[in-house]
């Protein structure tokens, strides 16, 4: 692989370290269209999660061990950390890795699936930044249906399978991140629908005795109709049918944030226990070693071609 450093940047949605960040994130995010009210219903979900989102940290993990991962399989490499909407920013992270040396940049999406408003938004940062650095940035393949990252969310479900009495019967919730209905149709159609179904079909086939739904959450307010089913709907036609026993397992983040620890943790764990069922969630992949080989691969896939 030479001797020129090699770098990778992990490019990720960001988000507010705390609740006084909440207000600059989404003026950023929404580009001014959200009304003040909201902001204060986020700050308060971020105060419920101990004031501090732990997105930040763990991404910030995942790339020590990406590259202590890639510096093991030869070659000499260095992974920064570059955020669409809070610090550090991607043109941040860039500069960090052109400082270090780094004769090319392999721009590595940490959100699994594709839309507008994660890796295409931040794809669309590292364009319009390379003209200025005039270093090459190769953009690294998607890995919704990568092995590995499978086997890493299927070792996550078992975790918290194996303490469920009868493991075979629960039943089981996949999430990821609802998307305006607008986004995923029409000639200009982000393929973030499908790509999530071939995560969530590929992670099933782990579990072949076990039900299982897919569902959408943390849906936002106005741009029409929103991606479904919702978690709420799926708890309650589960409830419904007299099942007992539930394991969610989000296959749409990569790292716990505020959509697991707040949105999944707090308010649909609360649904669950008042429709009487015996809810658990599984971690995100975070730092997991197969969830770091497999981004090893994606990213040694890219220097063979
Ligand atoms: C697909 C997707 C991912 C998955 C990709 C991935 O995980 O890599 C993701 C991740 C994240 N989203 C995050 C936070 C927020 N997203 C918001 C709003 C929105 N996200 C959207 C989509 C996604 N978002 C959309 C379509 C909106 C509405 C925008 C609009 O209406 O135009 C809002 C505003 C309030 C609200 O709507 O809730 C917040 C606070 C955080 C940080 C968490 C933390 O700090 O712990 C993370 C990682
Ligand atoms: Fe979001």
């Amino acid at each position: 692989m030479g001797e020129r450093l090699n770098g990778v940047l992990l490019l990720g949605f960001g988000g507010p370290e705390g609740p006084e960040g909440v207000e600059a994130f989404m003026t950023r995010l929404m580009k001014g269209r959200k009304p003040p009210p909201v902001i204060t219903k986020v700050q308060a979900r971020y105060r419920q999660i101990g004031g501090k989102s732990p997105l930040l940290e763990i991404t910030r993990a995942q790339a020590a061990a990406l590259e202590a991962r890639l510096n093991q399989l030869g070659g000499s490499w260095k992974v920064a950390v570059g955020m669409s909407n809070s610090a550090p920013y991607i043109e941040e992270g860039l500069k960090e890795l052109i400082a270090a040396g780094a004769g090319q940049v392999i721009a590595l999406s940490i959100s699994p699936h594709y839309s507008r408003i994660t890796t295409g938004a931040y794809l669309a940062e590292v364009d319009r930044l390379k003209e200025q650095f005039s270093c090459p940035v190769i953009p690294a393949p998607a890995w919704y249906d990568h092995p590995l990252f499978i086997a890493a969310l299927a070792a996550r479900g078992r975790e918290q399978l194996q303490d469920f009495e009868r493991p075979e019967e629960v039943e089981l919730i996949f999430s990821a991140h609802s998307l305006p209905v607008s986004y995923v149709s029409g000639s200009e159609a982000d393929p973030y629908q499908e790509q999530v179904e071939v995560t969530a079909r590929a992670l099933a086939a782990h579990f072949p005795a076990n039900p299982w739904t897919l569902a959408y959450q943390s849906k936002g307010g106005g741009q029409g109709e929103w991606l479904g089913p919702e978690v709420e709907e799926v708890l309650e036609q589960l409830a419904a049918k007299g099942k007992k026993d539930v394991l969610l397992i989000p296959i749409g983040f990569a790292a716990d944030h505020i959509e697991t620890l707040y949105d999944i943790d707090i308010e649909q764990a609360n649904h669950a226990r008042s429709l009487g069922l015996n809810f658990r969630r599984a971690r995100a992949v975070n730092d997991l070693p197969l969830f770091i080989s497999a981004l090893a691969e994606v990213v040694t896939e890219v220097m063979k071609r």
